[in-house]
């Protein structure tokens, strides 16, 4: 196998369904990737992440560098060993996390240097550093090292930002290890500027990445935006290579930017509003805290195969929250990360179908009728 492929499976507009060939097996797209932050995808086995549907997890450079420590990952066999997960993982190349999570943190034109949020010690990442803790991890997919420009931004902040990250992609292209199977992929940032978008996507391009994705959204602009940005840039990408859309988001904004060519998704929302007693569902979000479902034996979402759904009624799951049951959580998240790949798969089959526009549009209804 050469180094890892998307091929096109069919196109409905500017939506597209394709397969993701990686080390660890074949991926349909478009696919929403659950995030495993810690090597762990929060509150599920992986055999529970795996009956979900779900094909390919996230995994990452920040957390894991810091706990338990990536040579020491690699020590018990790399992520992929260490967990329990034999399909294909993505990880992040750390910047955004450091930028987010780490306390006293010093950028410069060579990396970042920045206190741990778990103990305070120091560390330091550079774009070498970064491919090289993504190489012992395992990732299939070794996403570049970049600074995602915070949000908002002058369009001259946004530059400098911005040259920075193509700067450092061309330092992790030379230092990542080309193998079978396994790729490096490049982050376009630019902010909100067309013209920083265009620059950024030729830089990219000139490099040469098995995939592209596009960095610096979900960060406060906005969905119309967000939107905007995808159309001045997705069509500048290259059409046989997969596109990843960092950090995307709620079912809604998965629909717009399908629609828009993105093939790739990870967001820790359906994980987070697991824990936080919020279920999607097809009717729309449910608070299952809320003292409505103490008697409602329905489930939380009737069309759902999984556990939570087949097994449980609301009541139930209601009665775990408020007695701050473990189980609440799990159950949640699994039936959250189930509904994602549902979602999905009902749009990647409606692409393939050309009835793209009209499989939104029921999606979309269905939210509207107010959940019973
Ligand atoms: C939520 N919005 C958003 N996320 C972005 C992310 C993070 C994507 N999710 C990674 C997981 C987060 C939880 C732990 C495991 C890894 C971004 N990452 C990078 N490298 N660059 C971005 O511009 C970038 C931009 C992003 N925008
Ligand atoms: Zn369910």
């Amino acid at each position: 196998m050469s180094a890892l492929r998307w091929t096109a499976a069919g196109t409905d507009g500017g939506a597209r369904a394709g397969v993701l060939r990686t080390a660890h097996g074949t991926v349909p797209t478009p696919v929403f990737m659950p995030v495993g932050t810690a090597g762990t995808v929060k509150a599920m086995t992986a055999d529970s992440v795996r009956a979900t549907g779900a094909r390919m997890i996230l995994g990452n450079t920040y957390h894991l560098m810091l706990r338990p420590g990536a040579e020491r990952v690699a020590r018990l066999g790399g992520l992929h060993r260490m967990a329990d997960w034999h399909g294909p993982i993505l990880t992040d190349s750390g910047g955004f996390q450091v930028m987010s999570l780490s306390g006293l943190r010093k950028m410069d034109a060579d990396g970042v240097t920045f206190r741990s949020h778990i103990d305070g010690s120091a560390h330091r990442l550079t774009p070498e550093r970064s491919i090289e803790i993504q190489h012992l991890l395992g990732a299939d997919v070794t996403m570049c090292f970049d600074e995602c420009t915070p949000f908002p931004a002058t369009e001259a902040q946004t530059a400098t930002s911005m040259r920075l990250s193509m700067a450092w992609a061309a330092r992790c292209r030379a230092a990542f290890v080309p193998r079978d199977g396994y790729g490096l992929f490049g982050i376009v940032q630019g902010g909100v500027f067309n013209a920083l978008r265009a620059e950024s996507v030729a830089a990219l391009t000139e490099i040469g990445f098995e995939g592209y994705a596009i960095g610096g959204l979900a960060v406060g602009e906005g969905q119309a935006e967000m939107y905007r940005v995808l159309e001045a840039t997705v069509p500048l990408l290259p059409a046989d290579r997969p596109r990843y859309l960092m950090g995307v988001g709620t079912p809604d904004d998965l629909i717009g930017a399908v629609a828009r060519g993105i093939d790739m998704f990870d967001c820790v929302l359906p994980t987070r509003s697991g824990r936080t007693a919020r279920a999607y569902t097809s009717r729309g979000v449910l608070n299952m805290r809320n003292a409505r479902h103490a008697e409602d034996l329905s489930p939380l979402d009737p069309d759902c195969p999984c556990p939570a759904c087949q097994k449980h009624s609301r009541a139930y799951i209601h009665h775990l929250i408020r007695a701050d049951e473990i189980l609440g959580p799990m159950l949640l998240t699994w039936h959250n990360i189930q509904y994602y790949q549902t979602l999905m798969g009902r749009l990647r089959a409606a692409i393939l179908d050309g009835r793209f526009t009209e499989e939104a549009a029921a999606i979309r209804a269905g939210w509207q009728e107010r959940a019973i």
